[in-house]
């Protein structure tokens, strides 16, 4: 698949800061003129969402955990073919908020279904397609839920009124993956403030952007 733009990917426990910090660095890519487009997991197109909202809704307590991933890998492979790989075909920076990575740490290690088996119904889903740079925001479960806590105005979603020991097994998944793909896998320390946080972050998309 002939592809000339730059997938970068955000990944990290809930309330780590990827959202806020994601809509930052959109604004800084913008102003250097950067053709740039910013999306999420789950969602990030209309049949996306929709499986979003079957997966994330509070009521639907009785989801089977392989029903769980294997919704999740829909969503991805839907989100991936009509909105990721036209814009990078295109030359765009497609920014992610999560993407395979979080499969792997909340339903590989996180719903305890093996990191191994979440990847091989995420393979049928992307096609080849991993993203060129994935930069994990490194927070303690405890700290990131403490702050989604304190933000009234966001929605606790089924994932997160999940138990600690759900979040801190997919803690563990992410020191996983960060040590099975160090070259595309960059940590930042997420509990520094915003504004450093931000300036890390941007440090390095730039670096790989100059090297693209
Ligand atoms: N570095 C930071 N320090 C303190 N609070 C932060 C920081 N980054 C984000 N926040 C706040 O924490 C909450 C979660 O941020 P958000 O970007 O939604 O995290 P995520 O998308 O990783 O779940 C928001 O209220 C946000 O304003
Ligand atoms: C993309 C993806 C997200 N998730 C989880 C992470 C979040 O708890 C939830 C997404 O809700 P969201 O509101 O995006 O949470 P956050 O702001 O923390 O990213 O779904 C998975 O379990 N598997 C996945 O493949």
């Amino acid at each position: 698949m002939l592809k000339n733009g730059v997938f970068i990917t955000f990944e990290g426990p809930d309330g780590a800061g990827k959202t806020t910090v994601l809509g930052e660095i959109v604004k800084r890519l913008e102003e250097k003129g950067v053709s740039v487009v910013a999306t999420r997991e789950p969602g990030g197109i209309r049949i996306a969402e929709k499986i979003r909202n079957v997966i994330l809704d509070n009521e639907h307590q009785e989801m089977d955990s392989r029903t769980e991933a294997l919704l999740y890998a829909a969503a991805r492979r839907q989100h991936l073919a009509e909105k990721v790989l036209p814009a990078l075909q295109e030359g765009k920076i497609v920014l992610c908020d999560r993407f395979v990575d979080s499969s792997l740490a909340y339903q590989g290690m996180g719903r305890g279904l093996g990191m191994d088996e979440v990847m091989s119904i995420n393979a049928f889903a992307i096609d080849g397609t991993m993203p060129d740079l994935t930069i994990y925001f490194d927070i303690t479960p405890e700290e990131g839920l403490q702050r989604i806590g304190k933000n009234e105005a966001r929605e606790q979603n089924r994932l997160d009124n999940e138990s600690m020991r759900f979040h801190k097994n997919v803690y563990e998944g992410y020191q996983k993956l960060l040590k099975q793909y160090p070259k595309r896998i960059i940590s930042v320390d997420a509990t520094k403030p915003l504004l450093e946080v931000t300036e890390n972050v941007w440090k390095i998309i730039s670096a790989q952007l100059n090297q693209e």
